[in-house]
């Protein structure tokens, strides 16, 4: 059975690359179609995977950019057979087997965020997305603000790689893009953080087909249903400008602990463990450590002020 990845999608014609051939074709997709249940298959490359007898899964409406599909070449077209499971996907952008996501933070103009950082891990860490954060605007602040900002977010770089770029200048760009290798990457930001301009720097000629799209579909492009993944640094990066909304997936408040992931790190040492909300709970190593400064103390206050967030929510409903 021939294997491909989507890269993309404009007005239900699907492009297709094959995953061993690596040639590229256009096709369309028929009907319904269930989910295919897959499994690694660890001799070929990570991407190729071979189904099981128990396949089905729930009925899927339509396949989408990211997804790993069969294809066949009946009646003179290529046409979608089957859509293998999704490790993940997204409404908006609608793309799915997203590996990794790109945090595009500004350092000033919109200020910094801590606590919409935290936010953003949460949400990534609860949907089994790894971030990466890229400050940009680095050229809009002085040298002493920077210096302050990175000393600031020296305590997340244990669980991130974290760029600083000025895309304008297209500086800071050289180190990123290893970090495509292998991963399918979708940014998210605020907007006016610099998503567009950091996706137009790192692939020049984006803009021209951003541009050539437009035109023919005769709007903006990002009104329409149009998504594409481009190959770039070994890899696919979405064309999309990413996802700026962002609401916690879940409602249960006592599940925010466990997307702390440095507060999980340690919860063991809690008096009640893995259950403790470290809130009042007695003998709570995590805010103790808050209290010695291991743990950065806007980390807490973002979680506190999450808790409070979601109780919230769970009680108008
Ligand atoms: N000086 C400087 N300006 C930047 C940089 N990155 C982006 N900008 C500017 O910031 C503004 C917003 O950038 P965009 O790329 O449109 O931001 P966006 O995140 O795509 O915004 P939305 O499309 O609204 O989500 C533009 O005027 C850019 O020229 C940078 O690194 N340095
Ligand atoms: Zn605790």
């Amino acid at each position: 059975m021939n294997k491909a990845l989507i890269i993309k999608l404009i007005g239900g014609l699907y492009t297709f690359k094959d995953l061993y051939t690596k040639e590229i074709y256009e096709g369309y997709a028929k009907g319904k179609f269930r989910m295919v249940r897959v499994e690694k298959d660890s001799s070929f490359n990570k991407n190729i995977t071979k189904k099981t007898k128990k396949d089905v899964k729930n009925i899927i409406l339509s396949p989408k950019v990211g997804d790993y599909i069969s294809y066949t070449f009946e009646s003179n077209q290529y046409m979608i057979t089957e859509v293998l499971e999704r490790k993940n996907e997204l409404s908006r952008p609608d793309i799915s087997n997203i590996d990794q996501v790109l945090l595009v933070f500004s350092a000033i103009r919109p200020d910094f965020s801590f606590n919409l950082l935290d936010k953003f891990l949460v949400i990534l860490e609860s949907n089994h997305l790894k971030p990466v954060l890229i400050v940009s605007k680095i050229d809009l602040i002085d040298e002493p603000t920077l210096l302050e900002l990175k000393k600031n977010l020296s305590y997340y770089a244990s669980y991130m790689d974290i760029h600083f770029v000025n895309s304008k200048a297209r500086i800071g760009l050289d180190t990123l893009e290893h970090i495509f290798k292998d991963q399918i990457t979708v940014l998210a930001g605020q907007t006016g953080v610099g998503k567009s301009t950091l996706m137009n720097a790192l692939i020049p000629e984006l803009s021209l087909k951003t541009q050539e799209i437009s035109d023919a579909l005769g709007r903006g492009k990002h009104t329409t249903r149009h998504s594409e993944l481009y190959a770039f640094g070994g890899g696919y990066i979405a064309d999309t400008p990413g996802f700026s909304k962002i609401e916690f997936s879940f409602y249960d408040e006592k599940l925010l602990k466990d997307y702390f992931v440095d507060f999980k790190e340690i919860s063991h040492e809690c008096r009640f463990g893995s259950k403790c909300l470290h809130m009042s709970e007695p003998d709570c190593m995590v805010k103790s450590y808050v209290t010695n400064g291991s743990i950065l103390r806007s980390r807490y206050e973002s979680y506190v002020s999450f808790m409070n967030e979601l109780k919230t929510k769970k009680e108008k409903y």
